[in-house]
């Protein structure tokens, strides 16, 4: 079983495996009379093969007990998916680099602090949605279309907060 403990989320130790959506740490410039501040282009939205399309979709989740133990990792070759907070819930994060294989040397958790979001890249290894704390509400962007869009690895491993 792997032991990983969740390092607090950057968008630096994130990079290999896509993009942090995060107000606090981008760029904005002023748009509608200066009414508001578009935060622009924040995350590479992914969707490759046939039919491909972009998904908008709302999740609802239960949350998870810490420590939390997972069997898999999916990954969703097509296109990216990108999970964004709706009332600051905090979530926990388990990734691999894209590849054919998971080298356990190379798995990562984080814990994001309830105003970031992120974007898995297409084919990054990820642990499906683990919300803490109470029941979340998370905006999600991904990719419809034909084909196979979805593969599962086994890992085992427990994640620990810090
Ligand atoms: N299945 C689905 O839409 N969600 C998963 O891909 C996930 O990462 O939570
Ligand atoms: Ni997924």
């Amino acid at each position: 079983m792997l032991e990983l403990k969740a390092e607090p989320l950057t968008p630096e130790a994130f990079a290999p495996f896509g993009d942090v959506i995060d107000t606090r740490v981008s760029d904005s410039f002023a748009i509608n009379a200066g009414r508001t501040r578009r935060y622009h282009d924040l995350a590479r939205v992914e969707t490759l093969g046939e039919g491909a399309r972009t998904l908008v979709s709302i999740f609802v989740s239960q949350p998870v007990e810490v420590p939390l133990t997972i069997d898999f990792l999916e990954r969703h070759p097509l296109g990216s998916q990108a999970f964004m907070p709706l009332h600051e819930e905090r979530f926990l994060i388990v990734v691999a680099p894209p590849g054919e294989t998971i080298d356990p040397g190379e798995v990562r958790a984080f814990v994001t602090d309830g105003r970031q979001g992120v974007n898995y890249r297409a084919g990054t290894w990820h642990a499906i949605q683990a919300v803490l704390d109470r029941e979340g509400e998370f905006l999600v962007v991904d990719r419809g279309g034909q084909g196979h869009n979805c593969d599962e690895h086994p890992l085992a491993a427990r994640i620990q907060l810090a």
